[in-house]
C-alpha cells in the first residue's frame, strides 16, 4: 500500500516542490509568472532567513548539522543581492523536481501529484488542505498503524544516522532521490522539521491506545503479588485453622444428637450414605475425650486385662477398636462404620455372632440409639451364661440410677459392680443370669437415658441449657 509521506504532504507548491508534478507543470506554466513568483518567494525567504538568523536555536542530536546547514544558507541569503537569490533557488528547485521525477514509479507518482495539488497551500500560514491532510494522516496511522509505526522507526532512524544536512525521512521515493536535501531551502527546512514532529505526533496515539494498556495489562499479570508478611501468613492460617475447627465442631454435635435422639437403623443409615460425617463425628469424639481425666476405655481394658486372655469379649460399638488394641484377648468388634479393619459394621442390635458365643460383652459409651433394649437383648443372646457384661456410660446421661439398673435387671443380668466415683463416667459390671425376664411387650422405662449432647462454648452460659440438662452434658466438657 502507498504510504503518502509527510513532507510531501506539508511541501509548499509556491517553491515548486512538486517533485513529480514539475515536468509536467513547468512545460505548461507561463515562464514571466514563474519568473516572478520565484522572484518573490526568494525575496520571502532572504527575508525570512534574516529573522531566522537571529531566532534559530540550537537542535540537538543530529540535526545540528542541518542546523549548520541553514546558518550557512542564512549567511549566503545576507551576502547575496535578493535578485541573485532569487535566481539560484529557482534553478535549483526546479532542477530537484526535476531530478527526483525519474525516480518515482507511475504509481507513486501519480498519487504524489494528487497529493501536492490537493495539499499545496497558499503562501503562508497551513491551508486547508494542509489540515485535510493532517486529518488524513491521523486517519491513516490509526488505519495502517503498522506501517506508521514503519515509517515512524525510519525517520527516526534516519534523524540519528544522517550525515547529509537536510535529508527527509527515507521513504522509497526519498531513497529514490538522495541528492535532493542539498538543495532544500529553510521553508523546505522547516517545514520537515514540522514533518518530523508530525511523524512523531503520528507515533504518539498509537503508543498510549494500543501499547500502553497493553504495557498496563501486562504489568497487571505480571507483577507478582505483593508477598504476605509472615504474621499475615500465620494469622490467616490460624484463622482458616479456627473456622475449619468450628465447623468440624458444629457438625460432630449435629451428628452425635442424630446418634443418641433416633433408632440405632437411623444411625446405620446416616453413616452409611454419609461414611465422612463418621469420620468427622470420630474426630470429634476423640477431641473430647481427650479432655477427660481418663477415658473408660482404658479402665475396661485395665479389669480385662486382670482376666485371662483366654476370654471372649465382643465390644459393641467399639470406635477405632482400642480395647481390642489394649488387650490380649479375641475380641469382635463392632460398629456402624469401620474405622479400623478389624471392626465388623453392623447395627450392634443384630451382630453376627453365635447365641452364647462370647464371654465378655462391652458398651463403652456405645447406647447411644433409643433402641437400648435391643442392644442389651442382643448382648444376652451372644453371652455364654455367666458371662460378663460391662458398660461405661456419661454419668450425666443417668436420672435415676437405680431404675436403670433394674430394667438391665429384667433383661437378664445381676448387678455385680459398679463405680460411680468418676466425674464423667459411671461404670457397672452385670453378670447374664438367663434370658430376658420379661417379653418384647414390657415397658422398661429405666432404660432410657439422657442424651448426651455436647454445648457450644461460645454460647453464653445462660444461653446454653436449663441446668439439669447442662448438668448432664458437663462430664463431656472440659
Ligand atoms: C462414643 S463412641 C465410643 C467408641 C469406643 N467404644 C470408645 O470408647 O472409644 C460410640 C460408638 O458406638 C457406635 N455405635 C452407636 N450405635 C451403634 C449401633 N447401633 N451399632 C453399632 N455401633 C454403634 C458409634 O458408631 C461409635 O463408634
Amino acid at each position: 500500500m502507498f504510504e503518502e509521506p509527510e513532507w510531501v504532504e506539508a511541501a509548499p507548491a509556491i517553491v515548486g516542490l512538486r517533485p513529480v508534478t514539475t515536468q509536467v507543470q513547468a512545460a505548461t506554466a507561463p515562464p514571466v509568472k514563474g519568473r516572478k513568483r520565484r522572484h518573490l518567494l526568494a525575496t520571502l525567504r532572504a527575508l525570512e532567513a534574516a529573522s531566522l538568523s537571529q531566532q534559530c536555536p540550537s537542535l540537538p542530536g543530529s540535526d545540528s548539522e542541518e542546523e549548520e546547514e541553514v546558518g550557512r544558507k542564512k549567511r549566503h541569503f545576507q551576502r547575496s543581492s535578493l535578485a541573485n537569490v532569487s535566481k539560484e533557488v529557482g534553478k535549483k528547485r526546479k532542477g530537484k523536481c526535476q531530478k527526483q521525477a525519474p525516480f518515482i514509479s507511475d504509481s507513486e507518482g501519480k498519487e504524489v501529484e494528487r497529493t501536492c495539488h490537493r495539499q499545496a497551500p497558499p503562501l503562508g500560514g497551513i491551508s486547508a488542505g494542509e489540515e485535510k491532510g493532517k486529518r488524513k494522516c491521523q486517519e491513516y496511522s490509526y488505519l495502517h498503524p503498522t506501517q506508521s509505526l514503519n515509517s515512524v522507526d525510519q525517520t527516526v532512524h534516519n534523524s540519528r544516522t544522517s550525515t547529509a544536512t537536510l535529508d527527509p525521512p527515507k521513504s522509497s521515493r526519498e531513497s529514490a532521490s538522495p541528492n535532493s536535501s542539498h538543495t532544500l531551502s529553510r521553508k523546505q527546512w522547516r517545514n520537515r522539521q514540522k514533518n518530523k514532529r508530525r511523524h512523531k505526533n503520528k507515533f504518539r496515539p498509537l503508543e498510549t491506545q494500543d501499547q500502553v494498556p497493553l504495557k498496563a495489562s501486562i504489568e497487571e499479570t505480571e507483577v507478582p503479588p505483593a508477598p504476605k508478611s509472615d504474621s499475615q501468613e500465620t494469622r490467616a492460617g490460624a484463622l482458616r485453622a479456627r473456622m475449619t475447627q468450628r465447623l468440624d465442631g458444629a457438625r460432630f454435635r449435629y451428628l452425635n444428637e442424630q446418634l443418641y435422639s433416633g433408632p440405632s437403623s437411623a444411625a446405620q443409615c446416616l453413616f452409611q450414605e454419609d461414611p465422612e460425617a463418621f469420620l468427622l463425628y470420630h474426630r470429634g469424639f476423640q477431641r473430647q475425650v481427650k479432655k477427660w481425666p481418663l477415658h473408660p476405655v482404658d479402665r475396661i481394658a485395665k479389669d480385662l486385662r486382670q482376666k485371662p486372655a483366654s476370654l471372649v469379649v465382643a465390644d459393641f460399638g467399639c470406635g477405632d477398636c482400642r480395647l481390642a488394641s489394649s488387650v490380649r484377648n479375641p475380641v469382635h468388634c463392632f460398629d456402624l462404620a469401620a474405622l479400623d479393619p478389624r471392626v465388623t459394621v453392623c447395627d450392634m442390635a443384630q451382630v453376627p455372632l453365635e447365641d452364647e458365643s462370647v464371654d465378655v460383652a462391652v458398651f463403652c459409651l456405645s447406647l447411644m440409639g433409643t433402641n437400648i433394649r435391643d442392644f442389651l437383648e442382643e448382648a444376652n443372646r451372644v453371652l455364654k451364661p455367666g458371662g460378663l457384661l460391662k458398660v461405661a456410660e456419661v454419668s450425666s446421661r443417668f436420672e435415676d440410677i437405680r431404675t436403670f439398673l433394674g430394667a438391665v435387671t429384667k433383661l437378664g443380668f445381676k448387678v455385680i459392680y459398679k463405680d460411680l466415683t468418676n466425674s464423667h463416667f459411671f461404670l457397672f459390671d452385670f453378670e447374664k443370669t438367663g434370658p430376658p425376664r420379661v417379653g418384647p411387650k414390657a415397658q422398661l422405662s429405666g432404660l432410657k437415658l439422657q442424651p448426651c449432647l455436647y454445648k457450644h462454648s461460645s454460647l453464653p452460659k445462660a444461653a446454653r441449657c436449663k441446668s439439669s440438662i447442662r448438668k448432664r452434658i458437663e462430664p463431656l466438657e472440659s
